[in-house]
């Protein structure tokens, strides 16, 4: 049995629209419309135990839905979620006290008391045991330098500063199942860094299973070996980070530093030049029918070359490739 389980889920939200200016606005008391956005139209995905998925979509996709719904915070409309066995909106009071949320655009924290007092409180709202709690708080705050800080009001904390104390305080009862909606947006390059390595160990040292959501695709590359992309409120692929790169491009480079200017024409079956700058060309070619070594030993027998190395695509790239293909922009 899986950790999470979710089948063809569907979440449609009503918005009452209205005309504009003023005469729309009394209209609109009057005659109340509505129109439905589909959020999710049949999204079906499963987590095992210890597994970190990365949910990646363009704005509007249904990422944030999803993990509002698998948190218990909104009921969905149809299909089935279950977390452990547990249905995440009827079971709230027991759901909750097994998962841990960070919503990278919301605080859960208070904030007019001091970060120690917010971590005090919530030991009381999951009912941690004290002794338990003092430990894992200790050393959740020296893994994430969180010392002095404890005494800060967190609106007095800087974006990174709150980031790291909202993980804390989402780990605090130690959950098994950590759902991360964008956890690093905002931040700084070094507070990336120290939520990355934090959820990474959080994952490997504790085993718990984390579904992240993020348009950073740094983020994936340096946490997630699996990721699914959500478009349309409908999951466009669920696979391994590298075999997403295979199924968008079969198609690796070689880039070739010339010692001199590179000639117009190049003999060298089964690839193509894809970029030429100055003594810099850019050979792409299908690593399953050409042979790098081979591509290689030619080109430096046939030519003064000066430096040459391999390339894949970034991630960010076959991501936007990948929307290009389903034609799946914004949503
Ligand atoms: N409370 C709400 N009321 C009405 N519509 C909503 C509400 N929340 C989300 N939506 C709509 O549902 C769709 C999915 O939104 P959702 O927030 O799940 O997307 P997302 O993938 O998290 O987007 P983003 O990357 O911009 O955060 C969007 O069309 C959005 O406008």
């Amino acid at each position: 049995m899986p950790h999470v389980l979710v089948e063809r889920l569907v979440k449609s939200y009503r918005i009452a629209e209205r005309d504009p200016g003023l005469w729309g606005a009394m209209r609109g008391i009057v005659h109340r419309r509505h129109r439905t956005v589909e959020a999710l139209s049949g999204v079906t995905f499963s987590l095992e135990r210890g597994e970190l998925l990365g949910l990646i979509g363009p704005n509007g996709a249904g990422k944030s839905t999803t993990i509002k719904i698998l948190a218990g915070i909104l009921r969905p409309d149809g299909g089935r979620v279950e977390v452990d066995g547990r249905h995440p909106f009827d079971d709230r009071e027991r759901h909750v006290s097994r998962i841990g949320v960070v919503f990278g655009q919301r605080t859960q924290l208070w904030w007019d008391l001091p970060v120690g007092e917010g971590f005090d409180l919530l030991r009381d709202i999951y009912r941690v045991d004290p002794a338990r709690y003092r430990r894992t708080r200790d050393e959740l705050v020296a893994m994430l330098q969180l010392e002095r800080l404890l005494d800060q009001p967190v609106r007095q904390l800087s974006l990174g500063q709150r980031m790291r104390a909202e993980i804390a305080a989402a780990l605090l009862h130690e959950p098994e199942l950590l759902f991360l909606d964008e956890p690093t947006i905002g931040l700084d390059a070094p507070s990336k860094l120290a939520v990355r390595d934090f959820v990474k160990r959080a994952n490997r040292e504790r085993g718990a299973t984390v579904l992240l959501t993020t348009h950073d695709m740094h983020d994936i590359e340096a946490l997630a070996e699996r990721v699914i992309i959500i478009g349309h409120g409908r999951v466009l692929a669920d696979s391994p980070v590298d075999a997403l790169r295979t199924q968008v491009l079969a198609q690796r480079r070689l880039v070739v530093d010339f010692d001199g200017t590179p000639p117009e024409t190049f003999d060298l079956p089964g690839t193509d030049v894809v970029e030429r700058d100055g003594r810099t060309v850019v050979f792409g070619f299908d690593p399953a029918t050409s042979s790098a070594p081979a591509l290689i030993a030619r080109l430096v027998a046939e030519h003064a070359v000066a430096d040459i190395h391999l390339e894949g695509l970034s991630i960010e790239e076959v991501i936007s490739r990948f929307y290009a293909m389903h034609g799946a922009g914004e949503a």
